[in-house]
């Protein structure tokens, strides 16, 4: 039958887990999902990619990669009804100056839904305005609730106790 939200969160909270923890950042896990024909198109996690990256810019980046197009161009090959789960909540605004992954997915223009596992906690930015972005620019935003204390213990494993 087809993928459950909660499947597809544990798996992109697998993913997470890879992420080499950090103070200064979250270890954060992310996937694209085509809901038409229940396939992955992309998965990532915080850092997977060279530089100070992101999971979700790293699922858009390793998707463009792969067809040798530029992250700018990736709406060319996402199905119209694309989804995203991500563990936490996409950034708005990030500390190092970087664009923020909320961007990234609106400019992605055919993601229609964002699936979070938490709401990003407000120790690097306050409060993340990330999920009221999306909404405002027509995107679904829907918590997938249950691994919240799971995901925050790996999103925060490299910050001191
Ligand atoms: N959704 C999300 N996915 C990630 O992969 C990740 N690392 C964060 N983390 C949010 C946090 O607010 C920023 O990591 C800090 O603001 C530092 O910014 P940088 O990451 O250094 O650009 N959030
Ligand atoms: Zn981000």
């Amino acid at each position: 039958g087809p993928a459950s939200h909660d499947a597809l969160m544990q798996q992109a909270l697998d993913l997470a887990r890879q992420s080499p923890p950090k103070p200064t950042n979250y270890c954060v896990g992310a996937l694209l999902f085509n809901p038409t024909t229940n396939e992955v198109l992309s998965t990532g996690y915080t850092l997977e990619l060279q530089g100070n990256t992101h999971a979700e810019q790293c699922c858009l980046q390793k998707l463009a990669q792969k067809h040798n197009i530029p992250e700018e161009k990736i709406a060319e090959v996402l199905p119209p009804n694309t989804a995203i789960y991500t563990t936490m909540e996409p950034c708005n605004l990030r500390l190092s100056g970087n664009l923020p992954c909320v961007d990234r997915i609106i400019a992605a223009k055919n993601i229609k839904t964002v699936y979070l596992g938490v709401k990003e906690p407000e120790k690097f930015v306050g409060e993340n305005e990330g999920r009221k972005k999306l909404e405002e620019s027509g995107i679904e935003c829907m918590h997938v609730s249950g691994l919240e204390e799971e995901i925050l213990k790996v999103a925060t494993a490299g910050h001191e106790k």
